[in-house]
Formats: structure tokens, C-alpha cells, sequence
């Protein structure tokens, strides 16, 4: 196994340190960090972060390898700085049998980096009728803690009562995707201003607020966790400050897409920009970034949702929801939370990496780099500017919303266990 010393980074944004990185511990840091023979990796001017931890990512393997492989995202995770993801369930076929989230964890430890750690569907075939084999999902070797039906919500208040009963025996938690279907019948975009200009049907802030207040009232009850997915109005957050307040253990994310771009991009009709829940408004956004800084919002998820050109490049409507985000969700963070001063580097830390790591449960993730630490960790630099460029991404799929945009931070490497997954800003397998 190499050993690695890296030299002169920034740890949590502190002052520059050196550190000795081998047999997957980071073994020692300070000036006598270091060792004959190890590779040394100059960090002059970075800021190491513990490896960056994804609560919501969708890798489209088993069904959709044409639009991202296990492989291929794990690829673009380790480029973005990620030590560990959750993969969601909502694959063809769903991932709802130990059989299915086995496969996807065995898929993930082949491609070797980053962990991936599946989330088990609530209900069989995402379809919210039939409860699906959740303690066989905790008890295989892939050991689900996370379930979700992800793409859909589970709407029946009693099935997610009976879901919510069941994980708080093995402290498991259920990630809701909060979007009433009756009140989303056709939507197209956030329902607003702009849906009555560009004739789309709308997506209600209501839709996503009235599931939030019911089911933290559930999880109240049952006294289970509850983790709500991809937060994105400023009635959330009220009701999420509200939940919190009565001490429900109620967890939520909030996309880096949600932080940064709103529904007036709908205009030009490229359906790039079309997603679920959909781009807010400029006060929604704005909602948003004070609740992730006051901690109201819990962590920063991508919903990577890769999708292929087929699917992507049609007229609206026709459309599939989603877009990529695992190699551009610290840069948008940087540009969004940190530079303005909204967060710092340990609360970046906090919400990208140690609280995601604690809600999935992944205890080897989410470490500060510190003698004796996992070696799960990642160095950008955050004086340097990117230009997204499509082609450039590891996914087959292209539907990034931020081609030509610039944006601050460059992910120079990332260690998983010790080994390095990306080197020089190249991923190494
Ligand atoms: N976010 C999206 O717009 N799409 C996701 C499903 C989801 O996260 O709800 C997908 O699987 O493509
Ligand atoms: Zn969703
Ligand atoms: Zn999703």
C-alpha cells in the first residue's frame, strides 16, 4: 500500500500542516508527518476536507447503464471530492430485495472509489401499495439503514407510519421525497409567475410543505427518524425549524441546484433546468441558504439524477426531471454559502461530510483528517475557478446546468481508506 505525504494543506481551513497517510489511517500530521519512500503530494494553498458524503445520489445501475453505471458515478463522486454515496433505489429493478441493494453494494466496492451505500425502496416497485422486505434489506450485507421510494412519495400516511415503526427498531431512517400527488397532477415547473407566462403547469410550494408538516407530525408519533429529501421552499423551512423546535427527530438536505438557480431559467424552455421539485424563486433560494447556515437545514445532498440525451433533449414536457451534480456540488457551495460568508470551512465540513456521514450511519466517513483517522479525505483548491464543461464530466449523461458556467474550487484529490482515488484533479482507476 503507498504511503502518501501531503504537504502544507490547510485542514478544515486552518493552518498549513503536513500529513502522513498509510495503511488507510491518516497516521500522523504536523512537521515530522512523513516517512522514507512515500509519494509526496504538494498541497500548498489547499484546504483539506474530510472525504465529502452524499445522502442522495442516483446511480441508474441495474436498468439505465446507458445513462450512468455504478462505476462511472462512482467515478464523477471521488471527482467531486465525495469519499461515500448513498445510492438511491428507484433502478430498474428497484431496489427493493437484499438481492437488488447487494448487487449495487458489490457493484460499488468492484469499482473501488467510493463506498456506495445503497438505500432500500419503502414499498416494493416504488409503487407506496405493498411494504417492501425492509429487515432483509438491513440485514444483508449491504446493511440498508436508509429507505426511500425517491422519484415517488409514499403518500398513504399509513404506509409511512408502518414504515416509520419498522426502521426505528434497527435506528434506520426514511427519506422522504415530499410532493403530494394530488396537488402535482401535470406539473411542470414551480407553480408561480412563471408557470402563468410560459404556460406550464405548476408545482405548488403547498405540494411539498403539506407532506413536510405531516409527516414530522409521524415521526413525532412513532418517535422514528425522518430525513426529508431535496428541500426547496421557504414554508419548508419554517415548518422544519418548526418540527425541530419539538424535538422530532426530523433531518433534511437541500440540493446545491436548490442554492443556486431559480424557476425564471425555465424561460428559454431547455429542459436542462427541469427537475423535482423544481427551481424556486429568488426568495426561496434565499430561505434556503440562511436555514443550511443556520443549521435548520442538516446537509447539502446533490440528487445527482443523471439522465441521457434521449431523455433529456425534447420539447418540456417530454422530459425526464433531474440533473447531474456530484462534480459541481462543493464549487456551487463555495460560490453559494462560503465566499458570501455564509458558512465557514468547518461548517462546510459539517454539512457536506460529518453530519451526511452520521445520518447514513457510515462510520468510517465524515473524520477530520487527525492521527489515527480513516484516511477518507479530499484537497481542493479554493483559489481556483472551474468552467463546467459537459464533456468533460465522468457520466455518460450530459445534463449538467452549469455548462459554461464559472465556478470557484477545484477538487485536486481525494483519498478513500488510504489510496488515492483522484490525483492532480484525474481520477487514478
Ligand atoms: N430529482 C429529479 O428530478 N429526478 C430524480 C428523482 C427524484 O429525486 O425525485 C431522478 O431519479 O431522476
Ligand atoms: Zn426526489
Ligand atoms: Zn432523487
Amino acid at each position: 500500500m503507498t504511503a502518501y505525504v501531503v504537504r502544507g494543506a490547510r485542514v478544515v481551513g486552518g493552518e498549513p500542516t503536513d500529513l502522513l497517510i498509510r495503511d488507510g489511517v491518516v497516521e500522523a500530521v504536523g512537521p515530522d508527518a512523513d516517512v522514507a519512500g512515500a509519494t509526496r503530494v504538494d498541497a500548498d494553498g489547499l484546504v483539506a476536507l474530510p472525504g465529502l458524503v452524499d445522502l442522495h445520489t442516483h446511480l441508474r445501475e441495474p436498468g439505465r447503464e446507458d445513462a450512468e453505471t455504478v462505476e462511472s458515478g462512482s467515478r464523477a463522486a471521488a471527482l467531486g471530492g465525495y469519499t461515500a454515496v448513498c445510492a438511491m433505489a428507484n433502478t430498474d429493478p428497484v431496489a427493493d430485495t437484499a438481492g437488488v441493494v447487494e448487487q449495487v453494494y458489490r457493484l460499488g466496492q468492484a469499482a473501488g472509489l467510493v463506498d456506495v451505500q445503497p438505500i432500500g425502496a419503502v414499498t416494493v416497485g416504488l409503487a407506496g401499495e405493498r411494504m417492501a422486505e425492509l429487515g432483509a434489506m438491513a440485514d444483508s450485507a449491504a446493511r440498508v439503514r436508509i429507505f426511500s421510494d425517491d422519484g415517488h412519495c409514499v403518500a398513504d400516511p399509513r404506509m409511512m407510519r408502518r414504515a416509520l415503526e419498522y426502521v426505528k427498531a434497527f435506528d434506520g431512517v426514511v427519506a422522504q421525497h415530499a410532493e403530494e400527488p394530488r396537488l402535482t397532477v401535470g406539473a411542470q415547473m414551480h407553480e408561480g409567475e412563471w408557470s402563468a407566462r410560459l404556460g406550464l403547469t405548476g408545482w405548488p410550494a403547498v405540494a411539498e410543505e403539506a407532506i413536510i408538516a405531516r409527516d414530522a407530525l409521524l415521526a413525532g408519533h412513532v418517535g422514528a427518524r425522518l430525513h426529508i429529501c431535496h428541500v426547496s421552499t421557504a414554508g419548508s423551512v419554517e415548518i422544519l425549524r418548526w418540527a425541530k423546535s419539538k424535538g422530532f427527530r426530523v433531518t433534511a438536505e437541500v440540493t446545491p441546484h436548490h442554492l443556486l438557480l431559480t424557476d425564471e431559467l425555465a424561460a428559454g424552455y431547455d429542459p436542462v433546468f427541469k427537475v423535482n421539485p423544481p427551481l424556486r424563486t429568488d426568495e426561496d433560494v434565499a430561505a434556503l441558504r440562511a436555514a443550511l447556515a443556520e443549521g435548520v437545514i442538516d446537509v447539502v445532498a446533490t440528487d445527482h439524477a443523471p439522465h441521457t440525451t434521449e431523455d433529456k433533449e425534447c420539447e418540456w414536457p417530454y422530459a425526464r426531471p433531474g440533473m447531474l451534480g456530484l462534480q459541481t456540488a462543493l464549487p456551487v457551495v463555495l460560490d453559494t454559502m462560503l465566499e458570501p460568508g455564509l458558512l465557514d470551512w468547518d461548517t462546510v465540513a459539517e454539512r457536506m461530510s460529518r453530519r451526511p456521514a452520521r445520518i447514513a450511519g457510515l462510520t468510517d466517513h465524515g473524520h477530520d483528517p487527525a492521527p489515527g483517522a480513516p484516511a477518507n479525505l479530499t484537497l481542493v483548491d479554493p483559489a481556483a475557478r472551474i468552467t463546467v464543461d459537459p464533456a468533460d464530466l465522468a457520466s455518460p449523461s450530459r445534463n449538467t446546468p452549469y455548462a459554461g458556467r464559472t465556478l470557484p474550487g477545484r477538487i485536486v484529490a481525494t483519498f478513500l481508506r488510504g489510496e488515492a482515488t483522484v490525483l492532480d484533479g484525474k481520477a487514478q482507476k
